[in-house]
């Protein structure tokens, strides 16, 4: 029989697990904090448990490893890529940014991703799996054990949809903001999606206080549904009412993504067109240069007509930022590090 997956049970679940098979309430809280406090992966490390007690433990459950197969370390600004193995074999990537406001993790949510953005290299080789909560978890677990730095942000902005995992995601967020774990600030986390509707309005329901990132890259429907296939099931005026939505219940301001692609969305005609989706809304723009990928021959434009871009919507009131490149000296855009392992490259 398959050991059940310890790590993925939120500390509710785990008290009720515990009572079922004949332990007191307390131990749950004992178990709990060895895995989501201290950290440790293994039973035998849980010393304040009786040797039967862990036995049991052993006998029945598991605490998933995300063990390490590669890391990279940026020597312009310190950023740590990381590319790690889940128990099946396959790899997931992770990054570590150190900031002055403190230490964001950006995180994998699904293994691949079948959106079929047409800049991504996630997507290339379709979806794989979705990650259990566990295996986002420890994604954050490993690089704090790993580094010795403390995490204080998290995003939501590696490998996959985390719209599309709907209920582990939720759980991750739920289990690392919980107060016998990492508590981490609900405002310290981003979720990025590429605008699954039903899901955005369900997740505003929630009312957490994460920030929702909508990944826009298209200044109309036209142009959104070339670069990313979603945007033929849901279209731009949904998506944009699905983010008023989620402001409206939650209070948090929307950021929208959008990645520059030269020559394809990053027209004056794009800004002027994007200015009108933007303006009325309490929002930020996050401009990413798009990360060039070898399976596509999509160009970033060049510093200055980025600026330029960026200039003109700062003028007429939106609130935006370019956002600053991190760890350029080592595997570029995301997914890529995990394809060239996985191809042997
Ligand atoms: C990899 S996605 C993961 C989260 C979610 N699936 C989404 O699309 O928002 C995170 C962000 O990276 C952006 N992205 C993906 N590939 C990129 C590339 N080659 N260059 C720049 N940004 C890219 C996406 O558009 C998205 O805004
Ligand atoms: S950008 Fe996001 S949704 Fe699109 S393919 Fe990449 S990971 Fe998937």
């Amino acid at each position: 029989m398959e050991k059940k997956d310890i790590a993925s049970y939120s500390f509710e679940e785990l008290q009720e697990e515990m009572l079922a098979i004949g332990e007191k309430g307390f131990r749950s809280r004992q178990i709990y904090s060895w895995i989501h406090e201290k950290l440790v992966d293994d039973f035998e490390e849980m010393t304040n448990l009786p040797k039967a007690l862990r036995q049991k433990l052993e006998a029945a459950y598991e605490i998933r490893r995300v063990e390490m197969e590669k890391r990279q370390i940026s020597k312009i600004d310190g950023t740590n890529k990381f590319l790690f193995c889940l128990k099946d074999g396959n790899m997931v990537e992770s990054v570590l940014m150190k900031y002055k406001h403190g230490n964001s993790v950006c995180i994998s949510s699904q293994v691949g991703c079948r959106m079929g953005c047409r800049f991504c290299a996630s997507t290339l080789d379709g979806l794989e799996r979705n990650l259990t909560p566990s295996e986002m978890l420890r994604q954050v677990y490993q690089i704090q054990k790993i580094t010795g730095e403390r995490v204080s942000n998290i995003v939501i902005m590696g490998t996959g949809e985390p719209l599309d995992n709907y209920d582990n995601f939720l759980k991750f967020i739920h289990m690392v903001s919980d107060e016998h774990g990492l508590n981490i600030s609900q405002r310290n986390i981003t979720a990025s999606t590429c605008g699954i509707v039903p899901n955005i309005r369900k997740l505003a329901e929630e009312k957490l206080q994460i920030t929702l990132a909508l990944s826009l890259h298209g200044s109309n429907q036209e142009k959104r549904r070339s670069l990313m296939p979603v945007a033929n099931k849901y279209e731009l005026h949904e998506v944009l009412e699905a983010c008023d939505y989620y402001f409206e219940k939650t209070g948090r301001r929307i950021t929208f993504e959008y990645s520059l692609v030269h020559g394809v969305n990053d027209t004056p005609e794009d800004a002027k067109e994007l200015m009108g989706i933007l303006k009325d809304r309490n929002c930020h723009l996050n401009l990413i240069p798009v990360n060039p990928i070898k399976e596509r021959n999509y160009e970033k434009p060049d510093k200055k007509s980025a600026e330029n871009f960026k200039n003109k919507l700062e003028k007429n009131g939106i609130n935006v930022t370019i956002r600053r490149e991190m760890g350029s000296d080592i595997d570029g855009a995301c997914g890529q590090l995990r394809r060239k392992t996985m191809q042997g490259v």
